[in-house]
């Protein structure tokens, strides 16, 4: 057993927000942080290295060094996980490899079980709702009745909403660690689910009981916009999302989209009309900051999951129809999603296949649940027709 007082985070995903939020956050908040990746490069960088930039990329310029981390592959995290002073896990790995991490989850907490280990908090940060409960979902399948009765007590499983834009691009700087990231930055996590105090706090981390109007609010809006700039600025060749966001009928389109969402939101969460005008604003500019370089491909990657129904662009979409709304601009960057073909994205090869094999049709029916000879059907489907012939 690992012996050493101060308090440990482990985290799955030493990618861009593990690096450049969710590790950054809680290193800064007095946790030794032990990054687990299957990628052994940067497992390799990790421990071979003592600190890291998190460069800001705005205007004004600046950044974090981080230190007091170390990284393991996924065979030795299950120690880790023992450990009495870990306490809080989190993941950044993409919602389809929850599952694919969850044995070692499980075998990990079965191991703190037997330790006699103390509870912690597990915080999947993924963009997508409720993914922690998905992680603790698939970890019950590899766990006995009784280890499940003790997770049930002692190890919270909290979903939360997480909220910084963390590009790939390739800064020239001689530590390959080095990540680039936005400014701004908002991670709220559902306190009810926590089973036990997050101690010490972590800096920038809001504990609220309301997560589901913090969820659809950002990604609604947030990943809604950005989804719809990646899409657009792909069919009419933009590079990056900031060039995409110079294209007005891009961005017309963009904050069209973001209203007829945004009325929905502020009727169901009752927020206040000004506010949410505001946060949209603010997301704009966002999109708009030209040190990001976004890739469109990075932000558009994944196209079916981003098609889910209770995800970005269906989520509003629906929420506006059902406050009797209409979802013009939602329906013309929906339409774009259809016209993403990209060869190295599996997602957008078996999209691309389906309306080849089907027509676009069928397969916005398919994907969307809109009936053939529906008005929203056929603002998607003239919308496909309109942006294909560009
Ligand atoms: N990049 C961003 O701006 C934001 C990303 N997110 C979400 O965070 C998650 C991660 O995204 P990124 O950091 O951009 O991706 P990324 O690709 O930069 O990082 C993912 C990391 O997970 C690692 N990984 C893959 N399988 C693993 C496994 N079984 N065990 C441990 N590590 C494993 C990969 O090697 C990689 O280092 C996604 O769900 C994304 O939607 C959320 C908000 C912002
Ligand atoms: O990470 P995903 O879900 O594939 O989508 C990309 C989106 O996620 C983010 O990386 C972070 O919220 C955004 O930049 C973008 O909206």
């Amino acid at each position: 057993m690992i012996m050493n007082q101060k308090p440990r985070a482990v985290h799955f995903g030493a990618g861009n927000i593990g690096r450049g939020f969710i590790g950054a956050l809680l290193a800064e908040s007095g946790y030794h942080v032990v990054f687990s990746d299957v990628n052994n490069k940067v497992v390799d960088e990790l421990n071979k290295r003592d600190t890291y930039e998190v460069r800001i990329l705005e205007a004004d310029e600046g950044s974090e060094e981080i230190t007091d981390f170390s990284a393991v592959d996924s065979h030795n995290v299950i120690a880790e996980l023992a450990d009495p002073n870990v306490r809080i896990v989190t993941t950044a790995v993409g919602p389809p490899i929850l599952e694919k991490l969850a044995p070692t989850l499980a075998k990990g907490l079965q191991a703190r079980r037997s330790a006699g280990g103390g509870p912690l908090n597990v915080i999947a940060c993924e963009n997508m709702v409720n993914q922690t409960q998905t992680l603790a979902k698939h970890v019950h399948t590899h766990l006995s009745p009784a280890d499940i009765e003790w997770l049930n007590q002692h190890i919270g499983f909290a979903n939360c909403s997480v909220d910084r834009i963390v590009p790939s691009v390739q800064l020239d700087d001689e530590n390959p660690l080095d990540v680039g990231v936005e400014e701004f930055s908002e991670w709220a996590v559902d306190q009810t689910a926590l089973k036990s105090e997050i101690h010490p706090p972590v800096n920038g981390m809001k504990l609220t009981d309301n997560l589901d109007g913090y969820i659809e609010r950002k990604l609604f809006t947030l990943n809604c916009g950005h989804a719809i700039s990646a899409y657009l600025g792909y069919v009419r060749q933009h590079h990056t999302i900031d060039e995409a966001m110079s294209d007005p009928e891009i961005s017309r389109v963009v904050r069209g989209a973001l209203h007829e969402g945004g009325v929905a939101l502020v009727r169901k969460h009752k927020f206040e009309e000004q506010d949410h005008a505001a946060y949209i604003e603010r997301i704009l500019l966002r999109f708009a900051n030209p040190k990001l370089k976004d890739d469109v491909k990075r932000v558009a990657r994944q196209p079916l999951r981003k098609l889910g129904r209770e995800d970005r662009l269906l989520g509003p979409a629906y929420l506006a129809q059902g406050y009797g709304m209409p979802i013009d601009n939602l329906a013309h960057g929906i339409a774009a999603v259809f016209l993403f073909d990209m060869p190295d994205d599996e997602e957008a090869v078996q999209l691309q296949e389906k309306v080849k094999t089907h027509g676009i049709d069928k397969t916005v029916t398919e994907h969307t649940g809109f009936e053939e000879g529906g008005d929203e059907h056929r603002k998607v489907v003239d919308a496909y027709h309109g942006l294909k012939g560009k």
